[in-house]
């Protein structure tokens, strides 16, 4: 399963670079397989992106014979590009307002590498940009300002291979609820350009746990079984760039194990994975890097443990001998009494070390019984980094 992915990715690398021909040909191939209004309306939407790409290649292609192309970085940026699965310089989204609303500047101008074949976890409270983040790469939504190149490929220059390169699950469900699971993903696979002897429609399917629920229809799927479908239909063109956001919400704790583990063997085969997640032990465990987004803008981005241990800050656990009423004084350290009798103090290991903390309780007169620390996770670092953000 892994080499077979493995090979469906790499084999992809070329067919990014499919050309209008081939969409419009398996569109027409699609209506000829019937759900004819659907499909058309489907093929309509496609033909309306297909005239405004071509539009906006023409410009960039003008822009770049008559030299003002408005990204001037040069070399150093294309190494960049090919380096990154995903880099976005100065990325800036406002939303217009309107008679109710003000303007909301969504994302603040924000710098961003994530390096290819990683488990990159994009990490954020509500509203603070994520979303915004992946519609833009999407091209769901139309950035203000800043450079974006997905897979090497700038999002406005070469918008139809940054978008192939990209397979996104979103956060809401937006299945097709009048076909069955096998139909969506050879829909799918048609509208990508995949050619009928490549499709892995049924394989997906296995993968995910859905290969029962081939042939009902998508509207009889539970939730979970909606959103493993739509892992599945964002895997379709083999992309080499997973993106999740919020794969989990509503997710059993059975199912969610299941779509991670598809998820790890897709990285295993090569596949970049991105994730947004609120459930942040998921993200610790995953990510081998994570970046928080506080209002807009970046306020960490590093390996995992790295971020974990630039909190600087662990407790010593301590049950005494005897029972304690009231917290001793430990000097610099503060001792709280949890409702377990246990002492909780918590240091900075940069600055102490726990003999220290041991001095002090010997001092108190405290004998300890047994002790032990207890890490920061994720969580104290993002509580941290946004509440201190947000002063
Ligand atoms: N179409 C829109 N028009 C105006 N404002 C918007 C629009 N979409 C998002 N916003 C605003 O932009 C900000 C960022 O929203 P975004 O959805 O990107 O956040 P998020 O980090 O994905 O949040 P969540 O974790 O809740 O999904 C929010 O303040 C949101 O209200």
């Amino acid at each position: 399963m892994a080499e077979r992915a493995a090979a469906a990715v790499a084999g992809n690398a070329q067919r990014i670079y499919m050309d209008d021909f081939r969409v419009r040909r398996s569109g027409w191939r699609v209506i000829r397989h019937g759900k004819g209004l659907t499909c058309f309306f489907m093929l309509l939407a496609g033909g309306l992106r297909l005239r405004q790409e071509w539009l906006t290649n023409t410009r960039l292609r003008t822009d770049k014979q008559t030299g003002s192309s408005g990204n001037g970085r040069g070399m150093k940026q294309n190494a960049e590009m090919m380096q990154y699965a995903i880099a976005a310089h100065g990325l800036r989204k406002t939303y217009k307002g309107n008679k109710k609303a003000a303007p909301k500047e969504a994302l603040k101008g924000i710098d961003l590498q994530i390096p290819r074949g990683s488990i990159f976890g994009l990490l954020g409270p509500n509203g603070a940009g994520k979303s915004t983040f992946i519609n833009i790469l999407a091209g769901l939504v139309r950035k203000t300002d800043g450079d974006v190149s997905v897979w090497g490929f700038d999002i406005d220059r070469n918008a139809r291979q940054a978008r192939a390169a990209l397979g996104i699950v979103p956060q809401e469900i937006n299945t097709d609820v009048f076909f069955t699971p096998k139909e969506a993903l050879d829909i799918q696979a048609g509208l990508y350009g995949v050619p009928k002897d490549q499709r892995r429609s049924m394989e997906l399917l296995a993968a995910l746990g859905l290969e029962d629920k081939a042939d009902s229809y998508v509207r009889q799927l539970s939730g979970g079984m909606k959103r493993r479908l739509l892992v599945a239909k964002a895997m379709i063109h083999s992309p080499p760039i997973l993106i999740l956001d919020e794969p989990t919400a509503g997710v059993d704790i059975e199912l969610r194990k299941q779509l991670w583990d598809y998820v790890l063997e897709l990285h295993a085969a090569g596949v970049t994975i991105v994730l947004t997640t609120h459930y942040l032990e998921e993200a610790q465990e995953l990510c081998d890097q994570i970046a928080i987004i506080h209002e807009g803008e970046v306020v960490a981005c590093e390996p995992t443990e790295k971020l974990i241990a630039s909190l600087d800050r662990k407790t010593l656990m301590v049950t005494p001998l005897h029972e304690i009423a009231a917290a001793p004084d430990l000097g610099v350290f503060n001792a709280e009494v949890k409702p377990d009798g246990r002492l909780a103090i918590p240091y900075q290991p940069s600055k102490a070390q726990v003999g220290e903390i041991l001095e002090h309780l010997s001092a108190a007169n405290i004998a300890v019984k047994d002790l032990s620390t207890v890490e920061s996770d994720l969580e104290d670092v993002f509580l941290e980094l946004t509440y201190r953000k947000a002063g």
